[in-house]
């Protein structure tokens, strides 16, 4: 196993890539499934979880290859509904390919993917939806078994606000008999992303990116070439790298109109953000002022981003309250967060930090994805060494951050334990 070793106390400095986005690359490659043929996805992350989704598509029976950032999918040959427990277990989003073959096939047989240790992440809207398009849903074995010889539109409205909820129906709806239209739709941008290559494949999606989404039912969809947009956390990421640092970082390959909610926050707490030709320059203070945040679905500030602002607050001036209303689970930096020295207390979804004048360079073990980007953030501001264990779960949503962190100054190293 890999862990990190992070020399802290380096101002970051210079310019740096975003890579393309996880979480809107894993339903792109998945809606490949509806356009049977060879789809080109370009912009690809290297990860583990993009690795993932491509052992998912093989065992359906698509072909796949990369070439650097470019993957081909020929998915020609899916003719396997059944995506198995192993696969589903070690990444939630493999779950999202009930609707394209029940789309494509009539019929999905989809292992329940479970909770993960930021909660318990249900996946009852996803079936309540796909059973209003007709779908015959069973749980059986730890399952979901779904059949429908034609899906048809409906009318759908979801009780929350659900990311994963809104693409499963997307998916499901592009080759429905008729009209859906999705309401309370999750409006998030890699929700647009998914429109637009199902829309170039031949789809009609409407409204993606507002609460109100309409798709018109089509025949059949048709492969295509697409670029996948900018991972707007790891952008995020590179923010608060470069603020709690006190360094100054050009962030090359980002959407700044996707992160206002942190723009705002950031700026609050005294950062400079510069948008000039594409380029975005953040500017650390030399001593960051205390803002509350509170997560909430977009445009509101993201629960992915929650982790890494925590840290930045752990060296503020003042107390800042951070309350998390996504995922029931997800202050499990906390604690290693304390082994920096943070002063943080948790009430229910509330911590409180109140910051302190410098961190202090521990061993620590990641828990789940962005808290192990919160660690090594706090490892960079802190005096000393920070060894990280357990950055597997990094690997599954960064590509290659401990190199553009070392490009930007950071003294950061991968060892093998
Ligand atoms: C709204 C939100 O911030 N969604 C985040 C969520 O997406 P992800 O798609 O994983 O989660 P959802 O958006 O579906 O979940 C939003 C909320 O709805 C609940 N829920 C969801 C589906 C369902 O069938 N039943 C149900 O009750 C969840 O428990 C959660 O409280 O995690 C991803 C990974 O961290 C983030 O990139 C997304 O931005
Ligand atoms: C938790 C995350 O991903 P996933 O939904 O794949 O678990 C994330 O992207 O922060």
């Amino acid at each position: 196993m890999d862990k990190l070793i992070i020399k802290g106390g380096k101002k970051l400095a210079g310019d740096v890539s975003v890579s393309g986005s996880k979480n809107a690359a894993l339903p792109i490659f998945i809606s490949t499934i509806l356009a049977p043929g060879l789809n080109e996805i370009r912009n690809v992350p290297f990860l583990r979880d993009i690795n993932t989704t491509i052992k998912v598509l093989e065992s359906l029976g698509a072909v796949v290859e990369g070439n650097g950032n470019i993957v081909r999918i020929d998915t020609a040959g899916v003719n396997n509904v059944e995506a198995t427990y192993d696969l589903v277990k070690t990444m939630r989003a493999s779950v999202l390919v009930l609707g394209p073959l029940l789309a494509r096939h009539g019929r999905a047989r989809v292992s329940l993917p479970g909770g993960c240790a930021i909660g318990a992440r249900p996946i009852n809207l996803h079936l309540k939806g796909l059973a209003a398009l007709g779908a015959d849903i069973k749980l059986e074995h730890g399952y979901v078994e779904a059949k429908a010889k034609k899906l048809k539109g409906a009318r759908v409205n979801f009780d929350i606000a659900t990311v994963g909820g809104t693409e499963q129906l997307m998916m499901a709806a592009v080759l429905a008999k008729g009209e859906t239209i999705l309401e309370n739709a999750a409006r998030e941008p890699e929700i647009i992303d998914l429109a637009d290559i199902l829309n170039k494949m031949g789809a009609k999606v409407e409204g993606a990116g507002t609460d109100t989404i309409r798709i018109t039912g089509v025949k059949e969809l048709a492969p295509v070439v697409h670029d996948v947009m900018p991972d707007r956390i790891e952008a995020g990421t590179f923010m608060v790298a470069a603020a709690i640092t006190g360094g100054d970082v050009k962030i090359h390959n980002m959407k700044l109109e996707h992160l206002d909610a942190l723009v705002f926050k950031l700026q609050d707490a005294g950062v400079e953000i510069i948008n000039r030709d594409n380029v975005v320059r953040v500017k650390g203070p030399r001593r960051i002022k205390a803002v509350n945040i509170k997560t909430r679905p977009y445009p509101g500030f993201p629960t992915d981003m929650q982790a890494q602002f925590m840290a930045l607050m752990c060296v503020a001036d003042g107390a800042s309250v951070i309350s998390e209303n996504i995922f029931e689970n997800r202050f499990m930096h906390v604690s290693e967060l304390l082994r920096f020295g943070a002063d943080i207390t948790v009430e229910g979804n509330t911590a409180t930090v109140k910051g302190i004048k410098k961190l202090s360079g521990a061993p620590v073990m990641a828990t789940d994805l962005r808290a192990s980007a919160s660690l090594i953030l706090a490892g960079l501001a802190a005096d000393n060494t920070t060894e990280i264990s357990r950055i597997y779960h990094l690997d599954r949503g960064y590509d290659s951050i401990e190199k553009k962190l070392a490009g930007l100054g950071a003294d950061i190293q991968r060892v093998k334990e």
